[in-house]
């Protein structure tokens, strides 16, 4: 429990005593550097990458440079205007994609801190599945399951993402693996903040998934593949889609006339054979057993 108000993370007014130690192995021994912010203390790495840019400076530590080294980031040193703070005299920028110039700012609390808080880990399951397999239906009894145990989730279902953040997105195999990279990023943050984040699309893309995958640590995206055969999706059918697609009204329908690859080394398997189809609340069960075997449910 916080004994006071929790610090300004990110506007420059950390104290060293609101900052677990766990996350300070870039504080200097002789304890935090003044910053020549709005009259706050930020903290200054020990051996320091540090950047000043437009009269800002900010921090980052070792652990994101070499992570950032690895994932292949252009990172620029250069001498910074870093006077103000002594012993400091680089600072590192980064080019990723089209973003030129740009630089990682961590803050003290960080996933460890919020897990802490929520006693759970942060980690993404991800539904994939033909359309009509039950994966919104598994999504929704899933984030029940959890929640009356006490846990959060959020649930970013792909059909309610095309409302909003991916409304710019078609089915085009391009476009559903922009959905998909989009949708991981966005999963990548809940998990990150702590939660226990479920992500629901057809995917059909075994390289798509893999991309999402790549983003999170190892353990932390556990996939799960709603296998029910097409011939169940096709009977259920509940917005006519299927229909649609078979009298040649939707193109590029997923089963259809547009393929899905399914996966082939995930983490969880829920069959769904004609007329024998676990019950939605025995779905979520299989996957709550495996979050609790493997140490994302705290008590
Ligand atoms: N061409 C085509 N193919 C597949 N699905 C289609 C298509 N057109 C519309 N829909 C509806 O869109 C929902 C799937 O969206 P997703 O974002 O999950 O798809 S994808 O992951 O980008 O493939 C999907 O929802 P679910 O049935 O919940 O899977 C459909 O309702
Ligand atoms: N385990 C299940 N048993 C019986 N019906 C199910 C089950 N899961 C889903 N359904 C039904 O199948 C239909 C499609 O489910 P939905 O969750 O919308 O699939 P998806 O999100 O994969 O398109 C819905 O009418 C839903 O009620």
């Amino acid at each position: 429990m916080l004994a006071r108000a929790p610090p300004q993370l990110c506007s420059g007014a950390a104290v060293a005593g609101d900052v677990p130690s766990s996350r300070r192995p870039w504080v200097p021994a002789g304890g935090l550097a003044r910053g020549g912010g709005a009259g706050g203390v930020r903290l200054v790495a020990a051996r320091p990458v540090v950047a000043a840019a437009a009269g800002e400076r900010r921090m980052v530590s070792p652990e994101t440079v070499a992570a950032a080294a690895d994932s292949g980031m252009t990172t620029q040193l250069a001498n910074g205007s870093s006077s103000a703070v002594a012993g400091i005299s680089k600072f590192v920028t980064s080019t990723v994609g089209k973003s030129t110039n740009i630089l990682w700012h961590d803050c003290p609390i960080g996933q460890t801190e919020r897990q802490n808080l929520l006693n759970q880990k942060g980690c993404v399951v991800w539904i994939t599945g033909l359309s009509g397999s039950g994966k919104s239906t598994l999504a929704c009894a899933l984030s029940r399951e959890l929640h009356f145990r006490g846990h959060l989730t959020y649930v970013l279902d792909g059909d309610n993402l095309r409302h909003g953040l991916n409304r710019d997105l078609s089915f085009k195999a391009e476009d559903r693996a922009e959905n998909i990279r989009r949708v991981g990023e966005v999963a990548k943050l809940f998990a990150d903040a702590g939660l226990i984040c479920i992500a629901s699309l057809i995917s059909p893309y075994r390289s798509d998934r893999s991309v999402c995958r790549s983003l999170l640590p190892k353990s932390s995206f556990i996939e799960v593949f709603l296998n029910a055969p097409l011939e169940v999706c096709e009977a259920r059918d509940p917005k006519g889609l299927y229909k649609l697609a078979r009298a040649g009204k939707i193109k590029g329908f997923t089963g259809i006339d547009d393929p899905y690859e399914p996966p082939s080394d995930c983490e969880i398997v829920i069959t769904c054979k004609i007329g024998d189809c676990p019950s939605p609340k025995s779905m979520a069960d299989q996957v709550v057993s495996y979050l609790e075997a493997n140490g994302f449910l705290l008590d």
